[in-house]
């Protein structure tokens, strides 16, 4: 049964772009009172921004996964945030939700949530939602062991960008799916409520994981900020000439910039070789003027770092570009 004194926490996971941050969006707009970890890889965090309450106790660590390099910052946040909850006379959330980086293998996090003792006395995993869209998930999960580890320790599958995909994409989805976790629950975006996700809670007795160690990420990512104003056209012209030439390199674009024809700021997503029409955003606490844009990169960065130098050249001050 599960243990009404403890806050519920729900992670979320799945590859790049395939529908994290939505997914939570969804889940926040219930109403419940939510303290929210994002775990970003990249050096500049996006989904901050992309979050429609900003008014939510947020923490973002960005610049690595909670797998590994960040690993260590997961235990201090939420005792922090326990300890804001306990002495607060309103308490300020009900549940956590933590976001995973795209990239992350969950075994970490749930290693920090079930193990560390101080952690499990007061925090109690409620469910592990792992989304994976449709058109490209047979192939991330054959290409990477982070995709495999995200689909293992789901509690939930939740199969996204299903109106983008087509019958093929769907049964080779569903055959890779079989195999590797043939008895997970799975859904797909459209047909639930997000409420509705959360009524499958995740077994009452959960298998640990083990001490093996992970193998190591091959995933890079650069950042950029960007000084000057651009115009879609050239923005969009810029990001799908190097989605077209890094198609295997390139797995993940976002970011926020200002352009000329926008007063708001611009969301900017890819994923994939699909670039998505920008979103305009309201105003953030954020804002700076400078727009950035984040790029995840498999394997070895400098091909496409030496395209992005000269794509963007007239648009940055100096040496803007950051390998990380
Ligand atoms: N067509 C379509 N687009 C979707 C769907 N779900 C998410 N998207 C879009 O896909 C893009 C990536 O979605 P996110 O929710 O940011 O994905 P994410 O998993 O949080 O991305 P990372 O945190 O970078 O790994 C955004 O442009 C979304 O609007 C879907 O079901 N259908």
């Amino acid at each position: 049964m599960p243990d009404p004194d403890k806050i519920p926490v729900i992670v979320l996971t799945g590859f790049l772009g395939s529908g994290k941050t939505t997914l939570l969006n969804r889940l926040l707009a219930d109403g419940v009172k939510t303290a929210v970890v994002i775990n970003e890889f990249g050096e500049i965090p996006v989904d901050q921004d992309l979050l429609a309450d900003q008014n939510l106790p947020l923490t973002v660590l960005s610049g690595g996964c909670l797998c590994c390099k960040v690993k260590g910052a997961l235990a201090p946040t939420l005792k922090n945030l326990w300890m804001a909850w306990e002495q607060a006379a309103s308490k300020p959330f009900e549940r956590m939700i933590i976001e995973a980086s795209g990239i992350a293998s969950p075994e970490p996090i749930l290693d920090t949530l079930l193990r560390e003792r101080w952690l499990a006395s007061r925090y109690r995993l409620q469910i592990v939602i792992t989304t994976l869209a449709i058109p490209s998930g047979a192939a991330q999960l054959d290409s990477f062991a982070e995709a495999r580890a995200q689909v293992a320790w789901a509690d939930t599958l939740l199969l996204t960008h299903a109106d983008v995909s087509n019958a093929g994409q769907q049964a080779a989805l569903a055959t890779r799916l079989q195999m590797l976790a043939p008895a997970t629950p799975r859904l797909t975006t459209g047909d639930f409520l997000a409420a509705s996700l959360l009524t499958n809670a995740g077994p009452s007795l959960r298998r640990l994981p083990n001490d093996a160690p992970l193998p190591a990420h091959n995933f890079r990512s650069i950042s950029l900020h960007l000084e000057q104003v651009m115009l879609w056209q050239q923005l969009q012209t810029l990001l799908q000439e190097l989605l077209t030439r890094h198609p295997q390199d390139l797995l993940r674009i976002k970011g926020l910039v200002y352009l000329a024809e926008q007063t708001e700021p611009m969301v900017i997503q890819a994923a994939g070789t699909r670039l998505y029409p920008p979103i305009p955003l309201s105003a953030r606490a954020s804002d700076d003027g400078r727009g950035r844009l984040v790029f995840i990169v498999n394997g070895e960065p400098t091909a496409l770092a030496t395209d992005l130098n000269k794509a963007f050249a007239p648009f940055l001050s100096g040496n803007a570009i950051k390998l990380h």
